[in-house]
């Protein structure tokens, strides 16, 4: 792990927010054409992440003839997006908007077409709006070997981030969504 990606002194535990989802819950997607969790999004990786106790979520991801990357394996792009992903829906527990600055990725086995990878990430510790945390991919089921692993920082940002950065024509559809509307400003009141 790079130094970059080792909590500073004065980084603390995490906090699971008070009204995160409960354990068990399904944590929806965040928008409906992200290509990791969209339902609207036809090439995507359709994850479907769930709270954990903690400050941790799990979701599952099949691989299919669409990911390959060599004859019958995934390419370790698209595991490295799963990662990312299920990373990304931590802001959940957390309640707050956080975007990817660093994700270093271990590809530990070579994942077939077919395999249905088990996820599961949590964050480690938080220093100001640097979020730090950790996931893994496993085969076979949720304590299955390792096939892939990575470490993360996520930076936390406001709306603004999208609203400022994202492209006018999705901005403006995503704004006028009530359903995004809602779930950016449920992370918004956070205290
Ligand atoms: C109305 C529309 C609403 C639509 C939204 C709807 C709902 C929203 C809900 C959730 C959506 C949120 C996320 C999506 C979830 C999952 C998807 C997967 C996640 C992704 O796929 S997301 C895409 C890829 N991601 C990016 O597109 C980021 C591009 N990037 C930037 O936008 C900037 O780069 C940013 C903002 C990261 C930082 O910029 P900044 O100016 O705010 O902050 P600054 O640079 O000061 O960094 C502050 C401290 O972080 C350290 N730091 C920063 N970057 C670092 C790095 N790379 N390595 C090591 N340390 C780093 C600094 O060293 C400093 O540390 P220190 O405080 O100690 O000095």
């Amino acid at each position: 792990m790079t130094t970059a990606l080792t909590p500073p002194a004065g980084a603390r535990p995490p906090v699971r927010h008070p009204d995160a989802p409960a354990p068990g819950e399904p944590l929806g997607s965040h928008y409906e054409h992200c290509f990791g969790c969209g339902g609207g999004q036809p090439h995507g990786l359709h994850l479907e992440a769930r709270a954990e106790e903690g400050v941790a979520v799990t979701a599952e991801f099949t691989v299919t003839a669409d990911h390959q990357g060599a004859p019958g394996l995934a390419h370790g792009g698209v595991l490295a997006t799963a990662l990312d992903e299920t990373l990304g829906s931590l802001g959940w527990l957390l309640r707050v908007i956080a975007v990817t600055g660093r994700l270093e990725t271990d590809f530990v086995r070579p994942v077939p077409v077919g395999t249905a990878l088990h996820l599961s990430a949590e964050v480690t510790a938080v220093h100001g709006r640097k979020i730090y945390a950790t996931a893994t991919g496993r085969t076979g089921g949720p304590d299955g070997p390792v096939a892939v692993r990575a470490d993360a920082l996520f930076i936390e940002v406001k709306v603004d981030h999208f609203i400022d950065n994202g492209r006018p024509k999705e901005i403006q559809a995503a704004m006028a969504d009530p359903d995004t509307q809602r779930r950016a400003r449920a992370f918004e009141v956070n205290p």
